[in-house]
């Protein structure tokens, strides 16, 4: 029997010290020798605390007391304890036992459990907070797990897709986590439309692999509304950006009538010079391709240009863009004030577009620059001296507004230091066939085309066309033809040439009530009054060849208003 108890004691992992009621150690098993780096025979016999201090058995032979699941150190390991008193019938304390375990790899595995809880914590805040939606399914297509954003961009709750077939969230297309659980392989930018509401979407998908075995499929959603929104700011942002580089020099300008010549030798005799530049003629005809000509061609050509289109700016927010403004200056001022275009011209050149469209106010401020050449910010008082090359140009009679009394006298010499009037494209229809032949060469290049010229009758047609719009005009004409040619017709020919005006004019209104007629909901009065007016903005704008100062006229609104409101609808070319 002692033989069959020492078997077991030596096999159990749990190391045992047993001993009597004088404190001599009477069991000692393997793992307590392993345990405590001890022999058994150095351990038998002996009192227990000359061979290891901290079994605490003194203690419980005194107190007869236990004590259970003790955790503590040993060396460099960590153990648990239970200790207790053997007592015989009468209750009597004959000895005392205690067993203990190594638990260092536990504490380990929980430290390591505790980092793996982290990590999911994250990974869980990740998942929720993330804008682009999140959808996983397991080998065999069926829902596990979607994130907030994926309800918030498809409509469906977690509910509806959760242990559910992946085809549910599906309204048109294919699905993408079948397709990567059958090919195994990751598929990306697949556009479909998902949920009830069909939103265009597009996904991003991936194989979950473990140990090189299909698990399921993880999908990321991204909204393309989102992606729209995001890229026609960008688009926004670029524009602005395009405005504030000078692109053109004198080489860009085409044409060599006389006229146009003069107007072009007169630019670069003033390009070499700091004096005041006043451009001069109809919309469309060239004024800001000349401003860019003469920035780069001026020793100022490595510093900013900066284009202000003064009719595009309304009234209350111009004289603080032009100077700038100090804090406080107004409710919604920034912090610490702001920088006006002035100030970032410095050293550069300032093109003050439309410059016939400025109130008096702006006016007194603009002869001070001139004059002074030092601005005074919106609500401050210091002056701060700037050297800035002002070019301007106008489309309207600026005599007749000096003589209403529109603009001011002193403001108009100060400009009128060097006047270039650019000519209409009716004074220089010789220029017809070369504006012609570069815009094809331009259009290529945008369209990937490989128009190579323009038949004689067509080309005849253009030279009896009025050109109200100018070189704008004949310049989407141009754009609006090519695009009505065939891919392998290299010459544009009268048929392709598109019907001007009056055609388009008579659908307007009609096209107009269509939008509205067409809408599947009832819209409110004023959402079919903006429909309209866009529509109706647009049509005349493309009529005019998207001279504003014409469309403006023919609506009977200002030029401002008309800014304002191809703003507010968000109208481009
Ligand atoms: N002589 C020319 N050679 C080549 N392109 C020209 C010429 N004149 C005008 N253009 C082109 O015609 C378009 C209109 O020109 P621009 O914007 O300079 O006119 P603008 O007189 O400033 O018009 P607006 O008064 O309406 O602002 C531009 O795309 C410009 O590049």
């Amino acid at each position: 029997m002692k033989k069959e108890i020492e078997i077991i004691l030596n096999s159990t992992h749990d190391a045992m010290i047993a001993v009597d009621s004088k404190g001599i150690i009477t069991i000692f098993n393997r793992a307590a020798e392993k345990l405590t780096k001890l022999s058994s025979d150095k351990a038998m016999g002996r009192y227990v605390s000359d061979v290891i201090e901290t079994t605490r058995l003194p203690y419980i032979l005194k107190t007869g007391e236990s004590e259970l699941n003790r955790k503590q150190p040993l060396g460099d390991i960590n153990i648990v304890t239970n200790r207790m008193p053997v007592k015989n019938e009468k209750g009597n304390i004959i000895g005392a036992i205690a067993v203990f375990r190594d638990i260092t790899e536990i504490l380990e595995l929980a430290e390591e459990i505790t980092d793996l809880k982290e990590i999911q914590i994250m990974l869980e805040a990740i998942f929720n907070s993330t804008q682009d939606a999140i959808s996983v399914v397991d080998q065999h297509g069926i829902g596990v797990l979607v994130n907030p954003a994926y309800t918030r961009i498809t409509g469906l709750s977690k509910e509806d897709v959760i242990g559910k077939s992946c085809l549910v969230d599906i309204s048109e297309g294919e699905s993408i986590h079948l397709k990567v659980l059958e090919s195994k392989k990751p598929i990306k930018g697949a556009r479909i439309k998902v949920g009830p509401k069909k939103k265009d979407v597009i996904i991003d998908a991936a194989p979950m692999l473990v140990n090189g075995e299909l698990r399921g499929s993880v999908g990321v959603i991204h909204d393309l509304s989102e992606i729209k929104r995001l890229t026609s700011e960008l688009d926004e942002a670029k524009q602005i950006i395009r405005k504030l580089e000078a692109k053109y020099t004198f080489d860009d300008i085409i044409g060599s009538d006389k006229k146009l010549v003069n107007a072009i030798e007169k630019a670069k005799i003033a390009a070499a010079t700091p004096a005041t530049v006043i451009l001069r003629g109809e919309s469309g005809t060239g004024k800001e391709l000349f401003a860019h000509a003469i920035h780069n061609a001026s020793n100022r050509k490595h510093c900013q240009f900066v284009r202000v289109n003064c009719a595009a700016i309304s009234e209350s927010i111009l004289e603080s863009e032009l100077f700038g403004y100090e804090e406080g200056a107004f409710t919604g001022a920034l912090k610490g004030g702001k920088k006006g275009l002035f100030e970032r011209a410095h050293g550069g050149t300032i093109f003050l577009d439309e410059i016939g469209e400025i109130k008096m106010s702006t006016q007194a401020k603009l002869l001070r620059v001139l004059q002074e050449k030092e601005i005074v910010r919106v609500g401050g008082t210091k002056s701060i001296s700037i050297d800035v090359r002002i070019l301007a140009a106008t489309n309207i009679d600026l005599e007749k507004a000096v003589e209403n009394g529109r603009f001011r006298e002193d403001l108009y010499y100060r400009l009128n230091v060097i006047p270039i009037r650019i000519p209409s494209l009716r004074e220089h229809k010789k220029d017809i066939y070369e504006l012609t032949r570069h815009f094809i060469r331009k259009y290529n290049q945008e369209y990937g085309r490989y128009v190579t010229d323009i038949s004689k009758e067509a080309l005849e047609i253009l030279m009896e066309n009025e050109w109200q719009g100018n070189v704008r005009e004949l310049e989407n004409y141009i754009g609006r033809a090519i695009i009505n040619m065939k891919f392998n017709e290299t010459t544009i020919k009268s048929y392709h040439l598109p019907h001007n005006g009056e055609r388009y004019r008579k659908n307007n209104i009609e096209s107009g009530f269509n939008i509205v007629k067409n809408k599947e909901k009832t819209l409110s009065l004023e959402e079919v009054v903006g429909e309209v007016e866009k529509k109706y903005i647009e049509q005349i704008l493309k009529n005019n060849n998207y001279n504003r100062t014409k469309t403006a006229n023919e609506l009977k609104i200002s030029v401002r208003n008309l800014y304002y409101k191809i703003k507010k609808y968000g109208i481009y070319k």
